[in-house]
């Protein structure tokens, strides 16, 4: 067996961990936080699966204005048990959708509140928080001031205001708070997104950060505090419990909370609590996990992540994370699916319907960081049909009574290519396609891993679908069950080798899909890693492959009623 090289052992010590943004609990979850969970999990899963060590974080926003709002209009005791009912909902999707996280951090765990009120008094402590009179247009439902440039007047009503951005209401409104002095941190920003291009990615989300930065007037402080009286539901500021810590500068902290906490990245120490990593025992110190941090966001919170965190980490004299990265929005009937509107898709209902690895499918094949997307539920249902027509269907006429998978795989995976390729030589046709099929299989792994690591999974399923093409067209064309003898058993073994690779590769995208393929040509268990994604590499599957009566890896399922 062929162990592969240069690939393999490159990547052998990776270490990252990523993050979705944590979500707001006040309402239930829906397609798009399935959608940025899933973009991490893909991602995580295949470090793992190339033998890195992993951590993926994610988890709710629980404290501020909001939230406290929605529970009371809910009618419940507290805030804290309105945000335990919902937060159950995002665990359960993330159930639902195979979304294998290492933590689920909330704003109101323990040792993150104690990294919250820690940032604070490092950011205080090297100057960077002051006391001031805080006037502005305040928006409740964004729980945050405006610009008077970023004001107009309601088209319906008169006598309202909103932001020209959300087209939320905002009021004129004056009180105490703390500042932060991001304004000291504009050069520091520019010259660092500047020197490290691959900081925010897309890259036309990084010019359009660092044109925010660049525009006159451009960093003014901004309020991190919210008086007591009117925020009951948050972190108390460090030495002043008649202000609230403001819910971004809180929220974002539970970055560096969940590689175990700023004290132990500041001493480069191991953190103190075990973190659950997956893949490999390695000590590895929270300052490496930061340091290999890629945070994962939609585009509506792109300033909060690019400009006001790296300001607070900057302030407390923390290290930056390894990336940003942007992602665009799903839409319903072209607008931004959102909790407050509540125009949204129920994930749990396609999930139940459709099955999870359809539903993971559909939305990395349809969507691309750059571009929004409307969902239709057609298109989820027709990406079933197309994985049980192509991939589902070359699996079973491979696995058909008339051939004999196990004989090929003997036969054929010691062999070298060109004794292989030779037994082919009276069929031109034939020897180029196989030959063809092999090279495309031969690439494919690294490949994947190209596309997977800069988040394009669209690029990364269609090459899946051309190997998948080039299979199917090679049975349809050379009909195996017309011939005998190494010419079928070489269509055979070539057309599994291609489905017996892509599932392996497909695992993290797919998991359970992926493990019903394996399963169904008799792939053992130790044989699915990274060292079996080549040609060749697997002497011992299709065992009893071809028996009748075994169970298919998709069934066919009709469009929901709705
Ligand atoms: N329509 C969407 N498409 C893609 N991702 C989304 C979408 N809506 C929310 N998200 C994900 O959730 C994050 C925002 O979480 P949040 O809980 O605020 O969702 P929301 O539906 O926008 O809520 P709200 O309507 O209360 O503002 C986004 O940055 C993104 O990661």
């Amino acid at each position: 067996m062929r162990l592969w090289g240069p690939w393999h052992r490159r990547l052998h010590s990776q270490v990252s961990h990523i993050t979705t943004p944590i979500f707001y609990p006040n309402a239930r979850p829906h397609l798009g936080h399935l959608y940025s969970s899933l973009l991490c999990d893909v991602f995580h899963r295949w470090q793992l699966f190339k033998k890195g060590s992993s951590l993926f974080t994610t988890g709710t926003d629980e404290h501020g204005l909001k939230i406290q709002a929605a529970s009371e209009r809910a009618g419940y005791a507290s805030p804290r048990e309105f945000v335990d009912n919902l937060c159950r909902d995002f665990v359960k999707l993330d159930r639902a959708g195979d979304i294998r996280f290492t933590r689920f951090i909330r704003t109101t765990d323990a040792d993150h509140v104690e990294n919250v009120r820690k940032l604070w008094k490092l950011c205080d402590l090297n100057g960077f928080i002051y006391r001031g009179e805080h006037k502005g247009w305040y928006s409740v439902s964004d729980e945050t001031f405006y610009p008077e440039s970023k004001v107009q007047r309601s088209g319906t009503d008169a006598d309202k205001f909103i932001n020209t951005e959300t087209g939320n209401e905002v009021v004129y409104h004056t009180e105490t708070n703390y500042f932060f002095k991001l304004s000291a941190f504009r050069e520091r920003l520019v010259a660092y997104i500047t020197e490290n291009p691959r900081f925010i990615d897309p890259s036309a989300k990084r010019l359009q950060v660092l044109r925010e930065l660049q525009e006159e007037g451009g960093l003014p402080d901004i309020s991190i505090s919210r008086p007591s009286s009117r925020l009951k539901w948050g972190i108390d500021v460090p030495g002043d419990p008649s202000q609230k810590v403001y819910v971004w500068f809180d929220a974002l902290c539970n970055y560096v909370s969940s590689v175990g906490g700023i004290d132990a990245i500041l001493q480069d120490a191991i953190p103190e609590v075990a973190l659950r990593h997956e893949g490999g025992n390695l000590e590895v110190s929270s300052a490496e996990w930061w340091r290999n941090t890629t945070h994962v966001i939609g585009k509506d919170i792109i300033k909060f992540h690019t400009i006001y965190w790296p300001a607070f980490l900057m302030a407390a004299g923390l290290p930056l994370p390894k990336q940003i990265v942007v992602h665009s929005h799903w839409l319903s009937n072209g607008v931004k699916m959102s909790k407050s509107l509540g125009n949204v898709v129920d994930p749990l209902l396609m999930i139940d319907h459709y099955g999870r690895d359809a539903m993971r499918w559909f939305l990395l094949e349809n969507s691309q960081l750059e571009d929004d997307n409307n969902f239709q539920e057609d298109k989820l249902h027709s990406t079933r049909e197309l994985l049980v027509s192509k991939w589902g269907n070359l699996v079973n006429r491979c696995c058909g009574a008339k051939f004999n998978l196990q004989r090929a795989v003997a036969t054929f995976a010691s062999m070298d290519r060109e004794t292989l390729l030779n037994l082919l030589d009276g069929d031109q046709m034939l020897k180029e396609a196989v030959q063809k099929l092999f090279t495309e299989l031969d690439m494919i792994s690294e490949k994947m891993d190209g596309y997977i690591s800069r988040f394009e999974s669209r690029a990364a399923l269609r090459n899946v679908w051309s190997v998948i093409d080039l299979s199917n067209t090679l049975i349809q064309d050379s009909k195996p069950w017309t011939k005998e003898g190494p010419q079928q058993d070489v269509i055979i073994y070539a057309c599994m080798e291609a489905s017996r690779i892509l599932s392996i590769l497909c695992q993290p995208i797919i998991p359970s899909l992926a493990a019903r393929l394996l399963d169904r040509i008799d792939v053992p268990l130790d044989r699915r890693s990274v060292a079996f994604t080549k040609v060749g590499t697997d002497d011992l599957y299709g065992r009893g492959s071809n028996e009748r009566g075994r169970p298919v890896p998709l069934q066919r399922k009709p469009l929901r009623e709705q």
